[in-house]
């Protein structure tokens, strides 16, 4: 069992807080003044990825009382936990084992006595098989032509994933051209299928529960589409594959289970890009870029499981988190990769953290009384440099913000990398140093500016600084650093939760708005007026229904 006490009540919190009335008025600029070894003391070093989280706003004494909080809040046993295949997922009476699907070590995990590792290796031997027959043609359509066009249609956990990785992988595609379907608005299958050939098109029915309203939509929606133009039931099977973890469910939507491809409930859907569901990223970047993506998440995982926590990437990104959420109340974290391939990075871990961590019950069933789950945000550099950055520099607000970059670029064109990355590394000694009043003053002084005119303007050109941030730089964006990357993101999510005593692996919460959706389905399928909701709610169906 997961152990129950958060960190408030831990003795080294006292200790932090203590500590933290010392660390608000503390600059991070002085940090460095008087600590020549601040940056090597302060980054690891992981393959090709380091980690600088120098630029925040701790010194030793804070990482050596966050880590023995989460000492105390038995964090190396709940890592234990997860990896041995316990239920941790209580409220589902689940494991969580998205480590097992990328397990390349193939040690034994066990789930109620039986190894899943076999059952994990066969899935993967299919999406080879598969994958490999449709990319050389060895998979024929209907007509006999080969594939061209792939459609994922799935949503959250089913769509996400897949797009991420598949964008930010973009320089190892193969020939076939992904298409992701999540949105029940018609809008989505309706612009997709205008592009498509139905003799060279195959259709990924994504998604773990087979149930889910919009997948389902769009799952019938496609399969009508494909009959419309000619082909048959018995067709289906050649351009239909259903990724799931119910067969029955499969079966009823009339996809043979043969091109079914399962997974299983011990796979949350927000962590389900390594199973079945990434599929679509095989038919993408090839099979073996897919295992590539699946050794660079293993080698993390090996990492947080043996990593001492002073040393332990995802742990300490998540320690310095809770600092900024639990201390600084600070309500977001911003990611900004500064990679144009990796624009749905940040998207990708709004469902991974917010899903997770979004809770506010605790493990004991009771309503905590401190920070949980940050805001996730962000957008590629530069881009965000001009929609945003005015806020994070001289807003009111705290925003710690994680800044990544590769170091090479797969498309090294002119002098572009170049400038990407000289706005990388001055965007967060920007954010750190800040600009001083008389800084600011002797730059207007320079420009010719009058005194009166300088007092008019100076303030608000003034930068407070002190803004922190972790970069991460990696050396290039290849299937196995994006796998490390993912995966730390992953672990650091655990960690948080872990500290927060708050159960990250289900997700009530996405429930009561499909029910009450479900109650007004069948009020939109006719004319008469509704009444029985609140004044607001009847309001605007009405309204809609005497626009529609
Ligand atoms: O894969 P499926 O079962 O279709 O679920 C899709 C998504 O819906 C949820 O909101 C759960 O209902 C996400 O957790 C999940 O990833």
């Amino acid at each position: 069992m997961l152990p129950k006490i958060n960190l408030t009540e831990t003795k080294a919190y006292t200790y932090l807080s203590d500590h933290f009335e010392k660390m608000i008025d503390t600059d991070l600029k002085d940090l460095f003044k008087s600590d020549n070894e601040r940056f090597s003391k302060f980054s690891i070093l992981f393959e090709d990825i380091l980690v600088d989280y120098s630029k925040n706003r701790v010194d030793e004494e804070t990482i050596a009382l966050l880590i023995q909080v989460a000492k105390e809040c038995m964090l190396n046993d709940a890592i234990t936990a997860m990896f041995s295949g316990e239920k941790i997922n209580m409220t589902e009476g689940r494991p969580v084992l998205h480590i097992a699907l990328r397990n390349q070590s193939n040690t034994p995990i066990y789930v109620d006595g039986k190894d899943v590792m076999p059952d994990v290796n066969a899935v993967l031997n299919h999406m080879q098989e598969f994958s490999n027959d449709v990319i050389s043609g060895t998979w024929k359509g209907y007509t006999g032509k080969p594939i061209s066009d792939v459609v994922n249609i799935g949503i959250g956990g089913s769509d996400l994933g897949p797009v991420m990785v598949t964008e930010a992988l973009k320089p190892y595609k193969t020939h076939l051209n992904l298409h992701f379907v999540s949105n029940v608005d018609g809008t989505h299958i309706a612009e997709t299928l205008k592009t498509l050939n139905p003799e060279t098109t195959l259709f990924l029915i994504a998604s773990k529960t087979f149930t889910t309203q919009e997948t389902m939509a769009n799952a019938h929606s496609a399969r009508d589409w494909f009959l419309a133009a000619g082909a048959k039931e018995a067709d289906i099977a050649k351009h239909f594959a259903a990724l799931s973890t119910n067969s029955k469910g499969v079966s009823e939507f009339g996809i043979d289970t043969k091109n079914m491809f399962e997974f299983w409930d011990w796979v949350g859907g927000r962590y389900s890009l390594w199973s079945a569901i990434g599929l679509s990223i095989c038919l993408s970047i090839g099979f073996d870029n897919f295992k590539e993506l699946l050794a660079g998440a293993h080698a993390m995982d090996n990492h947080f499981k043996e990593t001492d926590l002073e040393q332990n990437i995802p742990v300490i990104l998540a320690l310095v988190g809770i600092w900024y959420n639990d201390f600084f109340d600070a309500q977001t974290q911003a990611i900004l990769p500064y990679d144009q391939y990796m624009h749905r990075f940040a998207a990708y871990f709004q469902q991974g953290d917010m899903e997770s961590n979004g809770k506010h019950v605790d493990r004991n069933g009771k309503d905590v009384d401190y920070e949980t789950g940050p805001i996730i945000w962000g957008e590629p550099g530069t881009n965000g440099q001009h929609a945003f950055y005015q806020l994070i520099h001289q807003g009111t607000k705290l925003i710690p913000c994680d800044f990544i970059a590769p170091a090479q670029s797969h498309n090294p064109l002119g002098e572009h990398h170049t400038l990407l990355l000289s706005n990388f590394f001055a965007q967060t000694e920007a954010l750190m140093n800040g600009k001083s009043l008389d800084v600011v003053v002797d730059e207007l002084k320079s420009s010719g500016k009058t005194q009166e005119e300088i007092d008019q303007i100076a303030p608000f050109k003034v930068f407070e600084g002190n803004r922190p941030t972790n970069s991460i730089l990696v050396k290039k964006i290849t299937p196995r650093s994006l796998g490390s990357l993912i995966a730390m993101y992953e672990h650091k999510i655990f960690v948080q939760g872990i500290l927060w005593n708050i159960y990250s692996f289900d997700q009530w919460g996405v429930e009561l708005g499909k029910q009450l959706a479900g109650k007004i389905l069948p009020e939109l399928r006719n004319e008469d007026e509704v009444t029985s909701h609140d004044g607001s709610t009847n309001g605007l169906i009405n309204r809609f229904k005497s626009w529609r």
